[in-house]
């Protein structure tokens, strides 16, 4: 056999408070996150709303220490993942390639092809797949492999997603039985199973099987967890004027202290590390929205990083995938087959009376809104907290 990579795939964060901005930039610039029916207009919308965006953005990540952990808690999940596998004989190089920031994925690529590996897995570090995190960086992954002769020697294995891997439902079994038992009462405790959201389009326009796949996720983590609390499924880290999937966790929060919930156990389900979102969004802002509410006891599961149990699972994931034939990132796109990348079939380029009349009315919408942001520093997207 010959030398094995793994490359670990993830949505990367701004290391210190400058990166804010030029990470935001990165974000909004790619089609998978923001769904612009014309190309032209996504590099100014996204300097436009990171620039405005960052400032917010930047007083949370100062919140949690003056910047993202992602960086550190994925190099060593990597490091981990490296042990595990030599330990039942199976040497590997691991690299971390980030979706949005350093190290992005290119510079795992180019050190890949530096290595000499001959055999790639590629694991992506969220369990369930979305057009908007795997399904982007498989887009860009299919482009860099078209364009270097190099990499079309090396053999790679894609894994599309695997939040039903036994391994993982078990490690976030064991840490919510843990959060549970330290209740006074265990089976008290309200599980409130917290996704990132999504707009809603992608699931209903775009076949993005997220949802899907995060309620059937939830159902295997309660099987396995085997105890008798009741949960509550709901979405947060909304962005934008658009709707997102519902119900959102702001208002499930509310809802369930009105129906008198007094122990909320929250489990942040579709990211594998602590990040922004659990350790700002989740610690600070939803549990002051639920005391403000009446629920006096918060606590929120942590986040997997380098659990034993999840760490053997990514483990046996690789050697899974070494001994499975080989996909492509075009086969996993057609395997998740309600997917359609952007842009989506009825936005096709073409010279077609309705693209050219959908296209002349969302270039002027969207110029409007600028136009007024710029002018007065309010508008839709300062309104509905985009920027
Ligand atoms: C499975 C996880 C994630 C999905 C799905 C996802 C979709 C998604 N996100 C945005 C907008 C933003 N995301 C931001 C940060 C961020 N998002 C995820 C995960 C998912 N995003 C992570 C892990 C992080 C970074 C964490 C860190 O620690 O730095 C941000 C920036 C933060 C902020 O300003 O609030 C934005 C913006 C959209 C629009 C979207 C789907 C379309
Ligand atoms: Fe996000």
């Amino acid at each position: 056999m010959g030398r094995v990579g793994v490359l670990l795939l993830n949505l990367g964060g701004p290391d210190k408070l400058e990166d804010v901005q030029p990470f935001l930039y990165n974000l909004f610039s790619d089609p998978e996150i923001i769904r612009l029916p014309f190309s032209w207009l996504q590099k100014p919308l996204a300097w436009f709303i990171s620039t405005r965006r960052s400032k917010t953005s930047q007083e949370n990540y100062r919140k949690i220490g003056g910047g993202s952990p992602l960086r550190q808690i994925t190099e060593a999940q990597g490091e981990a993942l490296r042990e595990q596998l030599a330990q039942i004989g199976e040497e590997a190089n691991i690299y971390v390639g980030m979706r949005y920031w350093h190290p992005y994925t290119e510079e795992a690529i180019a050190q890949i092809v530096n290595d000499g590996i001959d055999e790639l897995v590629i694991l992506p570090l969220y369990p369930q797949f979305s057009i908007s995190t795997s399904g982007s960086s498989y887009r860009l992954l299919e482009k860099i492999w078209q364009e270097n002769s190099k990499l079309q020697q090396v053999k790679y294995s894609v894994i599309a997603s695997w939040y039903k891997q036994p391994g993982y439902l078990q490690a976030m079994a064991e840490l919510i039985a843990q959060e549970l038992d330290q209740l006074e009462n265990p089976d008290e405790g309200h599980i409130f199973f917290s996704a990132h959201g999504v707009p809603k389009s992608y699931v209903e326009e775009a076949g993005d099987p997220y949802q899907q796949e995060i309620e059937e996720c939830t159902y295997l983590i309660m099987q396995t967890l085997n105890r008798s609390n009741p949960h509550t499924l709901a979405y947060q880290s909304r962005v934008g004027p658009v709707e997102w999937l519902q119900p959102y966790t702001e208002e499930a929060i509310e809802e369930l202290a009105q129906e008198g919930v007094n122990n909320l156990v929250v489990v942040p389900i579709s990211f594998v590390s602590e990040h922004i979102e659990t350790l700002e969004e989740i610690d600070i802002e939803y549990r002051e929205i639920a005391e403000e509410a009446g629920i006096t006891n918060f606590r929120r599961v942590p986040a997997l990083n380098v659990h034993p149990v999840f760490i053997q699972a990514l483990a046996d994931l690789t050697v899974d995938a070494l001994k499975s034939p080989s996909i492509s990132f075009a086969q996993v796109n057609q395997m998740k087959k309600k997917v359609k990348i952007y842009p989506p079939e009825r936005w096709e380029w073409g010279i077609t009376t309705s693209a050219e009349i959908w296209n002349g009315r969302v270039a002027m919408l969207g110029f409007l809104a600028l136009m007024i942001e710029i002018l007065t520093g309010h508008g839709l997207f300062h309104a509905v907290g985009l920027l």
